[in-house]
């Protein structure tokens, strides 16, 4: 198996409610703190659902002063992805729609939720929203997440050194 994700088994431990859940590994876009490319994303269970406070960097501009849209939903993406560890099983995306309702403007807090609508078989359909703190919602993610096995991931290369020049 991919070393990366050699202790995944170990991150479906129960997380009591309020828990601050761990990255998907070191140098995931989404959350890796060792990915100076990445979001840093910190992402807490709150009940059933996943939750964060984000500020997009410089790092993530799309026009001057705003988040790229592909930023936008990589966070969402990502968000998505820790709502794994309350399923307990290891799923990917098959499909991702954003809406994106306002500017997603960069240095400021935003608000991040994400939910389980319906779980099917292997399927996983899921829901997020992203706000300003305590008010209007700027954007809004619905995605299809198929479950698979660990051996998915053994498609990916082993992780080389990595260059994040
Ligand atoms: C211990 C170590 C653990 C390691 C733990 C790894 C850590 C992991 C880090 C996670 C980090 C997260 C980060 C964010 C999440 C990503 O970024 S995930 C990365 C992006 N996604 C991908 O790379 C996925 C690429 N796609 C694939 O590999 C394959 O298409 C899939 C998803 C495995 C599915 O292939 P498949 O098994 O052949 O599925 P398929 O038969 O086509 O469809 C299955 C079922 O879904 C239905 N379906 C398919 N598409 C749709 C659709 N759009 N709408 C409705 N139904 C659909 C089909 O009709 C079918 O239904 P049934 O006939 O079974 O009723």
């Amino acid at each position: 198996m991919n070393s990366i994700l050699g202790n995944w088994a170990e991150k479906f431990r129960p997380h009591p409610d309020g828990t601050q859940l761990p990255p998907h590994h070191g140098h995931c876009l989404g959350c890796g703190p060792d990915n100076p490319h990445g979001h840093h994303l910190v992402v807490q269970r709150r009940g059933e659902e996943v939750h964060a406070v984000h500020r997009f960097s410089e790092r993530h501009m799309g026009a001057p002063g705003i988040a790229h849209g592909g930023a936008v939903a990589t966070v969402l993406d990502d968000l998505f992805g820790f709502l794994l560890y309350l399923t307990g099983t290891p799923a990917v995306t098959r499909q991702l729609e954003v809406r994106y309702d306002a500017p997603v403007i960069l240095g400021t807090s935003y608000e991040l939720a994400a939910r389980v609508v319906r779980d099917d078989g292997r399927k996983l359909f899921v829901e997020a929203e992203m706000s300003e703190v305590g008010g209007t919602t700027v954007a809004t993610a619905s995605a299809l997440f198929l479950k698979v096995d660990i051996a998915h991931f053994d498609r990916g290369a082993p992780p080389a050194p990595v260059d994040l020049d």
